[in-house]
Formats: structure tokens, C-alpha cells, sequence
């Protein structure tokens, strides 16, 4: 048993401490051998007595009665080990054997215990020995419940040891694990000093590398500020320069036209050179209004060169640069020249000027492209209805008349749709003028010019002009017809002619009508077809004269109720009449509309009145008119009857 707490334990300790543990001294059983115990080292023993039969009955029949339950507290941490037996008078140390040292108490076998054997020695007396028998048994029984108890509290014990032992192993463990965590910690923690040493050193290479190239870059860019402002002072250098320049070809220009004003007022009525506002431009005019000829500004290409849009002098223009290779273009830039300079009419395209130097033709630009294009629908333009399309007919057939009319005797010599432009309210103007000639008086008194190369577009061109090489008004008469039937049909130029008059002979014209312009009323269709056809004749002498026609298109015009374009009605005065409807000297509604060599339009009477009184120059520019022509403006006239019509 536990001679004392664990905590009372030394090496020197020799005797029992507890106070238990020297009750159970005293009082036990002298035939006990009992080992005393502290913290697993024995402490002391008790040996056993040899008792005399007296003694041993005597202690034989006094009753251990040491409810050792009883006798030890509780919580003492004294510990009985588990007795087993029973008392006996002679306890031979021979059969008491401790079955495991002490230490191995710590196992949790319930059978691990000092083990007691008593020998029952024979009764003396028969009386006695049976009561003394009963006395033993009694005291064996609890003994037997107080060892029983103590075996209990043993594997309890067991228990509690091994769950500390565990606790301990796990402990251990753990530190284990976490020296080998520290251990891990310190090797990742040593690598990293060593990477980020390596790191440092090469950051610190790079910084130099980055330094030095910033002293690199920052040198550069000093020199490169100090061209820059060197460039900048030699820029301004030039812009003055160029300035400068600029200034003087102003000063010449005007010094030129006044020149030019002069030899022409010298030149009288008879000078046929300019006389509209129309100027020299630079290369450098054209460059700056085209963005150096950018093709963001390319609006067309012909066989002449290509077109380009730009802004010139506040004015949108149209610059036409002739094909430097181009051989049959310099003649042709001479004749757009020559024709378009001395005329102006309001279906007419305007030449604003040229430049020599890149021979260049400077044109009004015309928004709605050609009749060609929108005939084709070309980017998705709408259709164009009948009414528009009677309007450009009374156009052309007026501008044509005006060309022939001309004191020149002007023959047009390409008309086409391609050579039709729309402006902004589908107005059409005459263009491409390149091949058109002035004719020249025969013998037999025709106005006929003469080629042996015959030029313009095979299904347009008067096949007897092809044959006979002899351009005459009628040549444009007949390019006229086929116009008409294209707008008419909307087909291709070839063979229309025979096609229409199939059409009308089979009654099936309505059949062919452009369906696309909306419902053309039959009658008209049917009139426009006839004037078509009349005009188109392979044979010339029976083409009609335009003005005898002009009746029939100025009605065909009144009955479209198209008479009224919109860019007459979209400048209107105060009381609401279009301006263009005013003539200039009077300041009334024209009745009888003119266009004099200033390309204005006046009232017949008040234009002659001007020109009678001796007076040569424009009412409008003050510039000497170059001839006392005057051309009767049917479109105009034609405008103002159905406007008058409409407002009455
Ligand atoms: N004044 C203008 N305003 C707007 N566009 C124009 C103008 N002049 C020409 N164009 C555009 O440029 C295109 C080519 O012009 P044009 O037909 O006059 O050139 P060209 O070289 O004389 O052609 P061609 O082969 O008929 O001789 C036209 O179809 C039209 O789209």
C-alpha cells in the first residue's frame, strides 16, 4: 500500500508517512505481510509473525473488522492496491508473491494485484473451531468487499494514469511536430533571407541600369527640345515667308485682273474672253482645300482625271485635275476653258476658275452628283419621280437651246446623263464641256464643225455625226432623245430607241415606263416617248429644232406641276415670291425672262432698256458684258407661270 503522497517522496525515505498507512501498521493482521509503496519505489516492509496456536486462535477469533473503505479517505491519493484473500493465523511469506512490480500497476488489468492466499489451518476444538470459522468467513467477506472496492478504485486509477500518459505522448508529439515546424520554419525563412537578398542585389542592378538610362533618355530629350525649338523657329521663318508670298500673289492677282479688266474694256464688245468673276488658284489653294489630295476627298474619276470635293475661299468647290499622262486632256481643259469662262446660265454648270499650273478645273460643287447616279440609285439615293424627271428635261432641253442660241454657236458634243449634275434641289446643270465645239459657218450656210475623229459616247452619239465626222446642233438633239427615253424607261441607252418604238406600235408603252418614278400619267408618258423618238432619228434633217419643241416641254412641265423647283421657292422675299422670280432692274415678277452674257437673268424690256442706253456693262457685277446677246430663260419663265398659276 502508499506509504505517503507521491509528493512526500525522497530517496532517503525509509518509513511510512501517511497516517493511514501507520494505522494500517498497527493495526493489521501480524500474519500480514504488507510492502509499503511511495511514487513506485518500495518504501519499507512488514514481514509476517509466526503466531502460537493460542495467539492465532485468539487472533483467529477476533474478527479483522478494518473496512478499509471506511479507514481511507476517499480522495487520498494514498493508494490500496488490491487485496485479495483472506486473512489466516499463519501468512507463510512463501504465499505472498507480489504479482508485478509496482510500476506495472500503471496497467489497467484488474488481476494485477498483490495476491493473498490464506491457508485455513485445522480447527482445534470442534465448537470453537466452527464459530471461529463462521468469525473468518465473516471477516473475509468484507474483506473480500473492501479489496473488491480497492480493485475498483485500482482500475480507475489505471485509467486516469494511462489518459494522462496519452496526454503526455500527445504532448510530445506535438512538440515534436511543432520543433519540426520551427525547425521548417527556420530552413523557409533562411532561403527567403537568401532570395531576397538575390532579389535586392538585382533590383539594385536594374535601378543603376534604369538610372542610367534615364540620364540616357533625359539627354536625348534635351537635344530633342532644343531641335524642336530650333523647328519651330524655322517654321515660323517659313510661315512668314509663306505669308509674305501669299500677300504678293494677291497683290499680283488683283494687279493681274485689273490688267486683264483693262485689256478687255480696251478689247470692247468684241473681246470674247472673261468677264465673270473667275480666278488663277495656286497649287497650294487646291492642296490646302483638299487635304494634299486626299482620297477621304475623291468624289469621282473620269476619263479626264479624277474630281475632287474641297473647301476653296468659303465656297464648296468641285476641283477636276486633268490625267498628267493624259494627251487628248490638255486640248479638252482648253476647250472646258474656253467654252465655260465666257458663259454662264442657271443650268449650266459654273467654272469658278482654274489652275495652269496642275491644269485644274474649279467648278460649284453639286451635292446630288450625277443624273446617271441617281438614275442608278447609286448609294441608296431614292428613286427620282416623274415630276423631277420632266423638270430635268425642260432643264436640258433650255440649256441646250441657250448653247445653240449662243453667239458662239456652241455645240455640246457629250450630253449624257453622266454629264448631268444635280445641285442641292435636284436642279440639273450641263457639264463636260471637254469636247464640245463652236461651229463654224459652211459654204452652204450649216453650222457645222468637222472632225475626222468623231469622240463621245456610242450610245448617245448622232450616228450621222459618227458617219459624216459633221457635229452639228442636231447632234445634241439627238443625244436629247435618248436622254428623254432613258428617263423615261430607266433602260440602257443601246437600242432604246427601236425598243420605244416597238412599245408604242404594239400599244404596250405602258408596259416599259420606269415604274420606279411613280404613275407617270399616260398621256405625258406617251408625249415624252414621241418627243423622244422624234429627237432621236438617224436621219439629222429630220430631227425637230429644240425651240420648236420648247411649247410642248414647257407644258408637259406646267402639267407636272413641276414647273416651281425648289431652289426657286426656297429664297423667298418678304411677301413670300421667290427671289429668283424678280428681275434685278425692275424689281417686279418677270414675265419675259432673259439671261444676258453676265449669266443673270432679267425682264426682257428692262435688260434692253439698259443695253440701248448705251450702257456695256452687268447690272449685277458692273463688269463689261462681253456681247449684247440675249437668250430667252424658258425653265425660268416656264417656273414663274405655273408659281403665278398656283398663287392666283
Ligand atoms: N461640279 C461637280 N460637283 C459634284 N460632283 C462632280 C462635279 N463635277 C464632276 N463631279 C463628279 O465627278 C464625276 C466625274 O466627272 P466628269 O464625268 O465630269 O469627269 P470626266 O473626267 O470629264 O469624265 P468623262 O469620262 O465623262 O470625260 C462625275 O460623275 C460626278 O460624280
Amino acid at each position: 500500500m502508499g506509504a505517503a503522497s507521491d509528493a512526500r517522496y525522497s530517496k532517503r525515505m525509509s518509513e511510512v508517512k501517511s497516517k493511514t498507512a501507520k494505522f494500517v501498521m498497527e493495526k493489521a493482521d501480524p500474519s500480514c505481510q504488507i510492502s509499503f509503496i511511495c511514487k513506485g519505489h518500495l518504501v519499507c516492509t512488514i514481514e509476517p509473525k509466526l503466531l502460537s496456536p493460542r495467539k492465532l486462535s485468539q487472533s483467529a477469533s477476533m474478527p479483522t473488522e478494518i473496512n478499509w473503505q471506511n479507514v481511507l479517505p476517499r480522495n487520498s491519493s494514498f493508494d490500496v492496491l488490491n487485496l485479495r484473500g483472506s486473512m489466516t493465523p499463519e501468512f507463510p511469506q512463501s504465499l505472498i508473491r507480489p504479482s508485478r512490480l509496482p510500476s506495472d500497476l500503471l496497467s489497467t488489468n484488474s488481476n494485477d494485484v498483490f495476491e493473498v492466499r490464506s491457508l485455513q489451518e485445522p480447527s482445534l476444538d470442534s465448537q470453537g473451531s466452527t464459530h471461529e470459522q463462521d468469525t473468518i468467513a465473516g471477516v473475509c467477506a468484507k474483506l473480500q468487499a473492501a479489496l473488491a472496492d480497492v480493485t475498483k478504485y485500482g482500475v480507475r486509477f489505471n485509467e486516469e494514469i494511462c489518459k494522462r500518459e496519452k496526454s503526455e505522448m500527445n504532448q510530445a508529439l506535438l512538440i515534436k511536430k511543432d520543433e519540426e515546424t520551427i525547425s521548417a520554419l527556420i530552413k523557409e525563412k533562411q532561403e527567403m533571407e537568401f532570395l531576397h537578398k538575390q532579389e535586392t542585389k538585382m533590383f539594385r542592378r536594374q535601378l543603376d541600369l534604369l538610372q542610367e538610362e534615364n540620364k540616357k533618355f533625359k539627354e536625348e530629350r534635351d537635344i530633342a527640345v532644343k531641335e524642336e525649338a530650333l523647328h519651330k523657329q524655322k517654321i515660323n521663318m517659313v510661315q512668314n515667308q509663306l505669308g509674305l508670298l501669299q500677300e504678293e500673289n494677291k497683290k499680283l492677282q488683283k494687279e493681274r485682273d485689273n490688267a486683264i479688266k483693262e485689256a478687255e474694256e480696251l478689247r470692247g464688245s468684241a473681246g470674247r474672253g472673261s468677264h465673270v468673276s473667275f480666278s488663277e488658284f495656286l497649287v497650294l489653294d487646291l492642296q490646302q482645300a483638299t487635304k494634299n489630295f486626299s482620297n477621304s476627298y475623291k468624289i469621282g474619276e473620269g476619263g479626264f482625271g479624277s474630281v475632287y470635293k474641297g473647301f476653296l475661299h468659303n465656297t464648296m468647290v468641285a476641283i477636276k485635275m486633268l490625267h498628267p499622262q493624259s494627251l487628248q486632256g490638255k486640248p479638252e481643259f482648253e476647250q472646258e476653258v474656253a467654252v465655260l469662262r465666257t458663259m454662264r446660265h442657271p443650268n449650266l454648270v459654273t467654272l469658278l476658275g482654274i489652275c495652269s499650273e496642275k491644269s485644274a478645273l474649279i467648278y460649284e460643287y453639286l451635292p446630288n452628283g450625277s443624273l446617271e447616279d441617281r438614275l442608278a440609285c447609286q448609294g441608296g439615293t431614292p428613286p427620282l419621280t416623274w415630276q423631277i424627271r420632266t423638270r430635268i428635261i425642260g432643264e436640258i432641253c433650255c440649256a441646250l437651246m441657250f448653247l445653240h442660241s449662243h453667239p458662239n454657236r456652241i455645240v455640246h458634243g457629250n450630253l449624257k446623263p453622266e454629264n448631268i449634275l444635280l445641285d442641292a434641289n435636284l436642279v440639273s446643270k450641263l457639264s463636260d464641256f471637254g469636247i464640245s465645239r463652236l461651229l463654224m459657218e459652211t459654204n452652204s450656210n450649216t453650222l457645222v464643225y468637222h472632225t475626222e475623229y468623231p469622240r463621245g459616247t456610242f450610245a448617245y452619239m448622232d450616228p450621222e455625226f459618227l458617219s459624216s465626222g459633221e457635229l452639228t446642233v442636231k447632234s445634241d438633239v439627238y443625244s436629247f432623245g435618248i436622254t428623254i427615253l432613258r428617263l423615261l424607261t430607266g433602260k440602257s441607252p443601246i437600242k432604246i430607241a427601236a425598243d420605244v418604238e416597238d412599245a408604242i406600235e404594239t400599244d404596250s408603252l405602258h408596259l416599259i415606263i420606269d415604274k420606279s418614278a411613280g404613275d407617270w400619267p399616260f398621256v405625258q408618258a406617251e408625249q415624252l416617248a414621241n418627243l423622244g423618238l422624234r429627237c432621236a432619228q438617224v436621219r439629222k434633217r429630220k430631227r425637230p429644232d429644240l425651240e420648236n419643241e420648247w411649247k410642248l416641254v414647257e407644258s408637259l412641265m406646267q402639267t407636272a406641276s413641276l414647273s416651281v423647283s425648289p431652289s426657286f421657292t426656297s429664297q423667298l422675299d418678304d411677301k413670300g415670291i421667290p427671289s429668283y422670280f424678280m428681275c434685278p432692274i425692275f424689281q417686279e415678277v418677270m414675265k419675259d425672262p432673259h439671261v444676258a452674257a453676265d449669266g443673270y437673268t432679267y425682264e426682257a424690256a428692262a435688260i434692253k432698256d439698259w443695253l440701248d442706253s448705251g450702257r456695256k456693262t452687268s447690272p449685277m457685277t458692273n463688269l463689261p458684258l462681253s456681247h449684247q446677246e440675249l437668250t430667252p430663260n424658258y425653265t425660268l419663265r416656264c417656273a414663274i407661270q405655273a408659281w403665278l398659276l398656283k398663287h392666283s
